[in-house]
């Protein structure tokens, strides 16, 4: 099957019957009364991923670099015979437990996952499983699944295995909650299995140096993924005799090489602690078959990308082909694809969901309010909420703010009003932030006051609510923020507080909401329509599909409507027409009539109406003349210029003034 995706597959096979989907919590009620924001034609979905199930027709094996017909040669008999529980087993019942148990925060929809939408584009695509049995992942893995309640994958669990145990390098887009963890763990630590080759002490090292091996390497972007990513493949591996290893910044770095001495198969690492360990000579990447970024749109984006390319390029990383690489998220932006895909081989893109993947088991809320009411606003929901019963371990609210000064204040403000509260931010030291989490998920603190820090990744049972009291400039924060709740397949509730400083995300915010078919207020839309911008970070093209695969984009050379992203040098005269101009020009980016985003060094001459003007112009921007609505963000202006001479005002009417620009002061002059 050449680049089909199972959308056209699927769609050939059996169409659907429904046109539209409806999430779960809207099903049987009266239909979403909000208004549509723009006709977009054509969802990108079947309405029914159940596709047709064979069992992987083939396996690949990484470390023989061999396929076998016959997948699984068990090596290692472990058992489960042994009394021992297994780490965490049985504990956390909503970390750890299965869709058939409610523990609480709202019904726990086993079947909300059912007809989720599903594409997968790339070339021999291995088709999806419908039950764990159907895929032979060894005895051991089996009965940790079981042990773990995990009686039925997910869809991106149905999906992303079979691929992975073909040996596919693969990108996944599914939405937060839904179990992504489990899918690039049980394909590595079957594979590590069936290799015979866990467990053995891989040290090497000139002169007494110790130098630890390991097999397979997850990168997650904060301490508290990486710890919480630590756990779940010890449970994911009890007694197989696979030896798990967590490195992080943070915590004392002579522990963590004391862990590695004792064997590692699988390094659950952060990219800075990692990159400190190889430069330290500690750890080698050369065995690594397995890679896994998780979290990979922020691990590739402007704060993390020098560090990957380093581990992945530049460290004894054996290449993409010699190595199985797997990029998970719950948002994949084009220009993220793009830089990722330099990582992978002939891969298999995955999109599980739609809308950047916000779940629609979350109902969404935006509450508009000035700055000076928010506090006041916050009580009365925490009052309510409390009025309602809704307090305790059972009913934990985070609340995102944007500073670690600000996260520090609230905090403090809610506990002196009677709300047990706790900070959690990157200006803590690891110890605080850990007994932060501690004190939160065991309810002592029921309230998570939190900078982005706790925004991805975070699985803490029973989080009921999450409030933006500030929002993200970017809408795929956001998504990842409210994810925080609504997982595994419970529901939850997510308020934003949306003031005149979030202008810029109302488009993409509305957009979003909408088509998770949340009810969008009239406001939201007014204000979506006078804000041009769309929040960064979202796809801009026509298709809003959470997870688009850049591959399947039209020609963007030449004149197309999307082009010219990623131009590293040059990029010029994107003609009259080009509406969504230039993402990245890496140099320098010439005469583009409707905008460049990230140009990194110089814009010039945005002409006219440029409604998207240049963002994060690194260096320069000039001209952009006239009414420009969104004018120049972080740029550099002739006329009026600010900031250093990199944040810089727009010179005439400027619709989003100010954003983007808390980040410092304004300083007048840079030209003149
Ligand atoms: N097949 C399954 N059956 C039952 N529970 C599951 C299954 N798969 C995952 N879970 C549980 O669902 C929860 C969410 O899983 P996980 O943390 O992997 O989600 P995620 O997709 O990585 O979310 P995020 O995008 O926020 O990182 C976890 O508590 C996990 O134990």
């Amino acid at each position: 099957m050449e680049d089909e995706s199972w959308t056209e597959v699927m769609s050939r096979r059996s169409r659907p019957s429904q046109a539209t989907y409806v999430p779960p919590h809207l099903r049987n009620t009266t239909p979403f009364p909000g208004r549509r924001l723009s006709a977009r034609g054509g969802r990108a979905w079947t309405g029914g991923a159940t596709a047709p199930h064979h069992p992987p027709a083939n396996f690949y094996d990484p470390l023989t670099q061999t396929r076998a017909s016959h997948p699984f040669h068990t090596v290692n008999a472990f058992s489960f015979d042994s009394p021992k529980k297994p780490p965490n087993a049985a504990v956390d019942g909503g970390a750890t437990g299965s869709y058939a148990v409610d523990g609480g925060g709202g019904g726990v929809k086993f079947d909300a996952y059912e007809d989720i939408p599903v594409k997968a584009s790339g070339e021999d695509i291995p088709p999806p499983v419908r039950t764990f049995e159907e895929i032979d992942m060894g005895k051991a893995l089996n009965n940790n699944i079981r042990r773990c309640k995990y009686v039925k994958p997910t869809p991106v669990q149905r999906h992303a295995i079979p691929v992975a145990m073909a040996g596919r390098d693969l990108m996944a887009c599914a939405q937060t909650g839904s179990g992504k963890t489990a899918a690039f763990c049980f394909p590595i630590i079957s594979g590590l299995l069936r290799g015979n080759v866990v467990g053995k002490p891989r040290l090497g090292g000139a002169r007494g140096a110790r130098v630890a091996y390991p097999l397979a390497l997850i990168l997650s972007p904060t301490r508290e993924l990486s710890c919480q990513i630590h756990e779940e493949v010890k449970k994911f591996s009890y007694q197989t005799g696979v030896k798990v290893v967590v490195a992080y910044g943070g915590a004392p770095i002579s522990e963590q090489f004391r862990n590695l001495e004792r064997g590692v198969d699988i390094l659950v690492a952060t990219p800075g602690r990692l990159v400190d360990m190889i430069e330290r000579t500690r750890v080698s990447l050369s065995m690594v078959k397995y890679l896994v970024l998780d979290e990979a749109d922020r691990m590739l984006d402007m704060g993390f990308e020098r560090e990957i390319r380093k581990i992945v390029e530049r460290m004894e990383m054996p290449p993409p082909g010699a190595r199985q690489t797997m990029l998970f998220s719950a948002t994949f932006p084009t220009e993220i694809q793009r830089l990722a895909s330099d990582f992978l081989t002939r891969y298999i893109f995955l999109a599980i969901g739609r809308v950047g993947s916000s779940t629609d088991l979350i109902v969404q809320k935006v509450d508009l309010i000035q700055e000076k009411e928010k506090r006041s606003h916050l009580t009365n929901i925490l009052h309510e909420k409390t009025a309602q019963g809704m307090q305790g371990v059972h009913a934990l609210t985070v609340v995102f703010v944007e500073t670690k000064r600000g996260a520090d204040a609230l905090q403090l403000w809610l506990s002196k009003k009677g709300f047990p509260a706790i900070a959690i931010h990157g200006d803590k030291v690891q110890m605080e932030r850990e007994q932060a989490l501690r004190s939160f998920k065991t309810g002592s603190t029921p309230i998570l006051v939190a900078t982005d820090v706790a925004a991805r990744g975070l699985d803490v049972p029973h989080i009921t609510h999450v409030i933006n009291y500030d929002l993200p400039k970017d809408i795929n924060d956001y998504v990842h923020r409210i994810g925080r709740t609504g997982r595994a397949g419970k529901t939850g509730l997510a308020t934003a507080f949306f003031s005149d400083k979030n202008l810029p995300i109302a488009k993409a915010l509305a957009e979003l909401m909408q088509e998770a078919n949340q009810e969008v207020p009239t406001w939201l839309i007014e204000y979506a329509a006078t804000s041009s911008y769309g929040g960064s970070g979202r796809s801009h093209r026509g298709s809003k599909f959470g997870g688009h695969d850049f591959r399947t984009d039209a020609d963007t050379s030449v004149n197309g409507f999307y082009t010219s992203q990623y131009a590293d040098a040059i990029s010029i005269s994107q003609p009259h027409d080009a509406s969504y101009g230039a993402h990245h020009a890496g140099a320098v980016d010439i005469s583009q009539p409707h905008g460049a985003q990230y140009v990194d060094a110089i814009a010039i001459s945005q002409p006219y109406d440029a409604h998207y003007g240049s963002q994060y112009a690194g260096a320069l921007a000039i001209s952009q003349p006239y009414d420009a609505p969104n004018g120049a963000f972080s740029c550099a202006n002739p006329f009026t210029s600010s900031f250093s001479a990199t944040v810089a005002a727009e010179p005439f009417p400027a619709g989003a003034n100010g954003y983007g620009f808390d980040h410092g002061s304004i300083v007048a002059g840079g030209w003149d």
